[in-house]
């Protein structure tokens, strides 16, 4: 896959993180879509902060690039409390949670990502954290070893996951507040990109926003990683103003299809269409033909091409759909035999 398009923030470049800081939304005002999701949030904020509570423990989960850990920062922001960061990970043990735990002051965040990739151990000790904001403690090893309860300040536990699926069910139950985000539409998205440039004071056109929008994989986190690579094209190629056909020039040299369909994507499209005569056929049979991670495959790439209508999943496994065969300008051999 394109570096520039990865979805996963690891492969952005320093510069692109400091950009992406600048480019995320402060402000309930600001963020942009998942209208639903945010109503709610509003409304359960001002609730809190009316009673002078903390908020209800949060789960946000969806693909990655939809604003989870933009979310998070702005429940912090609106709720006007503290927010600490880690992620699921980094707590080996359960000292280590206890440590951020017992750190925080009333109301604040505490915003665990990667949250399925917590260790049994470390949920089990968060349960009683979440539930009666308590956790025991030990002191010393050894034969002297005992424990003590000490009592926490209420707080707020917001999870952020990629996969859900992964939650185990009393963990997912102790979340008050559950938001699944959705792909963005073209719309939204191109909304997202003018505010963008109008940030990175980048000039653009409508039309150029809404060629970049259509096709980044209905992702903020996309939209704004091609804006920027369009932005160095229209630096170098063009006059630094992006119109629709420079940004058109771009999205092609950046191997983004007319679709918004990435490289990776159409691999797994052909390899499922030529390599197993359009399936059903396994993940991991698809993950081994494409060389990707199997992980990357279900939570980046199928959920996309799911929703687009280019991809199925049947209990048999993955099954390419007319629209796919139609994308790749392939004939579907076989079935009704109908074509023509
Ligand atoms: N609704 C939105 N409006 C405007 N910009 C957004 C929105 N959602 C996300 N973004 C932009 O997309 C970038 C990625 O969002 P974010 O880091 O919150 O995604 P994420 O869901 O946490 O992804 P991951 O699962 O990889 O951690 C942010 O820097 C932000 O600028
Ligand atoms: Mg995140």
């Amino acid at each position: 896959m394109n570096e520039n398009l990865d979805p996963n923030t690891e492969s952005l470049t320093p510069s692109d993180k400091e950009i992406e800081k600048v480019l995320r939304p402060q402000e309930f005002e600001d963020f942009t879509g998942q209208e639903k999701i945010l109503e709610n949030l509003r409304i359960f904020v001002k609730a809190a902060k009316l009673r002078g509570e903390a908020l209800d423990h949060v789960l946000l989960h969806g693909p990655p690039g939809l604003g989870k850990t933009t979310l998070s920062h702005i429940i912090a922001n609106e709720m006007g409390v503290g927010i600490k960061i880690t992620s699921g990970p980094v707590l080996d043990k359960p000292g280590d949670l206890a440590g951020l735990l017992t750190n925080l002051e009333t109301g604040d965040i505490l915003f665990i990502d990667e949250i399925h990739r917590l260790s049994p151990l470390v949920e089990e000790y968060l349960y009683s954290a979440m539930e009666d904001f308590k956790i025991d403690i030990m002191l010393e090893t050894g034969p002297n070893a005992r424990s003590v309860q000490i009592s926490l300040n209420p707080f707020t536990l917001v999870g952020a996951t990629t996969r859900s699926g992964l939650l185990t069910s009393p963990l997912r139950a102790r979340f008050g507040i559950n938001s699944r985000l959705q792909y963005y539409d073209a719309k939204l998205l191109t909304t997202i990109v003018l505010r963008s440039s109008s940030i990175l004071k980048t000039p653009i056109t409508d039309e150029a926003a809404y060629e970049i929008a259509r096709r980044s994989r209905g992702t903020p986190r996309i939209a704004n990683a091609l804006l920027r690579r369009t932005r160095d094209f229209a630096q170098i190629k063009g006059n630094g103003n992006i119109e629709t056909e420079i940004a058109k020039y771009a999205l092609n040299a950046l191997n983004v299809d007319e679709h918004g369909l990435d490289e990776m994507d159409n691999r797994i499209l052909s390899a499922i269409i030529d390599k197993f005569k359009g399936g059903p056929v396994g993940l991991k049979t698809i993950a081994t033909a494409v060389g990707e991670d199997e992980g990357t495959i279900e939570e980046v790439y199928e959920p996309f091409l799911i929703q687009e209508g280019y991809l199925m999943r049947t209990s048999r496994g993955r099954e390419a759909t007319e629209a796919a065969y139609k994308h790749l300008g392939k004939l579907k051999l076989g079935g009704t035999g109908t074509l023509f």
